[in-house]
């Protein structure tokens, strides 16, 4: 069943001020409870100006373990690398690079692999294409099915992309889904028709990885949207 939270801003300045003081109750909170806290955020350009608003929150950032959602495989420094985003944005954060071996897929796996520690996730933060995907997760891109699949085991995977940089890796969704608190941040028209057609349950969106991760959350996933 869906059931989502949906909260509308009309200014994109006041919906990263109130998701970032979300996120920063959620990991406070877990803070209060354990050594350490655990968050995944998105890459892209709509996280970008909430970094600033995150780091300025009265977390103890050097005891949150994070992690991208996804990468794209490039290096470390390229302008591209969703890790060097956060890294760079939260850097009291220890924040784990995704590309951890040679190859994508070994990388994938051993990304999963320490990552599987974490579980569950104190906070995710999705991000979304304005063609409904989420993390690395493309309409139509091979191993889709499998890998909105609910029913399997939490894992990496190497994402294929329909524009440059075309190899990625992403977190499947039953890893995403791992999350105590789990929300989606979204810019503009484009997606805001993605989403209310997702919402609206129309035939046609019953195939993109935003209509898996929407219905198929054990939690209401909290979407912050602007114009
Ligand atoms: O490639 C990616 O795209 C999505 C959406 O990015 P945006 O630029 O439209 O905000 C992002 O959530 C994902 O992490 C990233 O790798």
């Amino acid at each position: 069943m869906n059931q989502t939270v949906f909260l509308q801003h009309s200014q994109r300045e006041t919906c990263i001020a109130q998701l970032s003081a979300d996120l920063a109750a959620q990991l406070q909170e877990a803070l209060a409870e354990q050594s350490r806290a655990s968050l995944l955020l998105p890459g892209g350009s709509s996280p970008q100006a909430l970094l600033p608003l995150l780091a300025a929150q009265p977390v103890e950032w050097s005891r949150i373990d994070l992690s991208p959602t996804d990468e794209r495989w490039v290096p470390a420094d390229d302008a591209q690398s969703n890790w060097g985003l956060l890294h760079r944005g939260l850097p009291q954060a220890a924040c784990l690079d995704p590309r951890q071996a040679a190859s994508p897929q070994q990388s994938a796996s051993a990304w999963a692999a320490q990552l599987s520690d974490w579980l569950p996730f104190d906070a995710v933060l999705l991000g979304m294409g304005e063609d409904a995907h989420i993390a690395s997760l493309f309409p139509s891109m091979p191993g889709l099915v499998a890998a909105l699949d609910p029913a399997a085991a939490p894992a990496g995977l190497v994402g294929i992309a329909p524009s440059e940089p075309y190899t990625r890796l992403s977190l499947n969704l039953p890893m995403l889904l791992q999350g105590k608190w789990i929300g989606l941040l979204a810019f503009g028209p484009v997606k805001r028709r993605m989403i209310d057609s997702v919402l609206a349950d129309e035939p046609v969106s019953r195939t993109l990885p935003l209509y898996a991760l929407l219905w198929r959350s054990p939690l209401p996933v909290r979407i912050y949207w602007a114009p």
